[in-house]
C-alpha cells in the first residue's frame, strides 16, 4: 500500500528503556525511533530478547521510557499519569495477544463491549458499538455466545473486535496468530490488514516473515536497536535476520 504523509499515531523518538538497577540492568531498546502512520501496518521483528515487547509495551502506554518520548496520536505519554494513561489507552489504542486474553464469564459481545463501559459510554451504546465490531470481524452472528464456546480462530475475532472498538486508531498485535492453524492465522492477518487499510495504524509483532509479509514496512530489532527496515508486502530483508532461526 501506497501510505499517505499523514502525521504519525505513533512516533517513538529516540528512546531508551532499562529494565531492572544496578548490576542487574538490562537495556531493552537503546535509542530507537519508530513511526506507524495512519493506513499503514508495520511488522517488528527479531531475536528473542531483541526488545520487540518492551517496544509494544512503550508503544501502548503500558510503560514509560528511561529516555526519549512516545507520543500517541499526538500526546507524549512522558508527562501522563498512570490514570492518564489508562484513558488513552482505552480510548485510542487496541490490543490482541496471542491468547486472546477474553473474560470466560462474558459472552463475545460483553467482552467487546467492556473497554467502552469502562469508560462511562452507556450499556446499549456500547452493546451496539460490540455488535458492529464483531459484524466488522464477521462473527456478530456469535455475539451472544460465550469464547469457551469457540473455536480459537472465532475466539482471536473477539479480539480483534475489542481491539478496533470505539474506532481505536492504533492496533498493536503481539504474536496474534500464534495458537492458530496457519489458514486461521492468515484470516487473522487480513482483518488487522483491513482495519489499517481503512485507516488505523497498527504494529504487529511476529517471528514469521510470512505474517510480516502483510505488513507496509518491517522493522528488524537486534540487541534493542534497529538493525534494517525493509517494505513487507515485497520484503527482502537480509538472509540471516529473515531465517527462521534468527529470528527464534
Ligand atoms: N521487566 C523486566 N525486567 C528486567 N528485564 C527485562 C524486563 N522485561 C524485559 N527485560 C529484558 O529486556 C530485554 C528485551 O526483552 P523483550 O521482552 O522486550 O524482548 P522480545 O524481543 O520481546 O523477546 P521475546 O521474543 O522472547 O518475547 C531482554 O533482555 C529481557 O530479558
Amino acid at each position: 500500500m501506497n501510505v499517505p504523509n499523514l502525521n504519525p499515531v505513533l512516533t517513538l523518538a529516540d528512546v531508551t528503556r532499562v529494565h531492572g538497577v544496578g548490576a542487574a540492568q538490562v537495556h531493552a531498546l537503546r535509542g530507537i525511533t519508530f513511526t506507524a502512520r495512519p493506513g499503514e501496518l508495520v511488522a517488528v521483528m527479531g531475536p528473542s530478547g531483541s526488545g520487540k515487547s518492551t517496544l509494544l509495551h512503550l508503544a501502548g502506554g503500558l510503560d514509560k521510557p528511561t529516555a526519549g518520548d512516545v507520543i500517541i496520536d499526538g500526546t507524549s505519554v512522558v508527562g501522563l499519569s498512570q490514570t492518564q494513561r489508562a484513558r488513552l489507552r482505552r480510548t485510542t489504542v487496541g490490543y490482541v495477544f496471542q491468547d486472546f486474553n477474553l473474560i470466560p464469564a462474558l459472552t463475545a459481545a460483553e467482552n467487546v463491549a467492556l473497554p467502552q463501559e469502562l469508560d462511562g459510554v452507556r450499556a446499549g451504546v456500547a452493546r451496539a458499538a460490540a455488535i458492529a465490531a464483531l459484524d466488522e470481524v464477521g462473527i456478530a452472528d456469535l455475539a451472544d455466545r460465550y469464547p469457551d464456546d469457540m473455536s480459537g480462530g472465532q475466539q482471536q475475532r473477539i479480539a480483534i473486535a475489542r481491539a478496533i472498538v470505539g474506532d481505536r486508531r492504533l492496533i498493536l498485535a503481539d504474536e496474534p496468530t500464534g495458537a492458530l492453524d496457519t489458514e486461521t492465522g492468515e484470516e487473522i492477518l487480513q482483518l488487522l490488514r483491513a482495519r489499517c487499510d481503512a485507516g488505523a495504524a497498527g504494529v504487529l509483532v511476529t517471528h514469521e516473515p510470512r505474517h510480516a509479509a502483510w505488513a507496509d514496512r518491517v522493522v528488524f530489532l537486534r540487541d534493542g536497536l534497529v538493525v534494517d527496515e525493509s517494505g513487507g508486502r515485497s520484503m527482502q530483508g537480509p538472509d540471516d535476520l529473515l531465517s527462521e532461526e534468527a529470528l527464534r
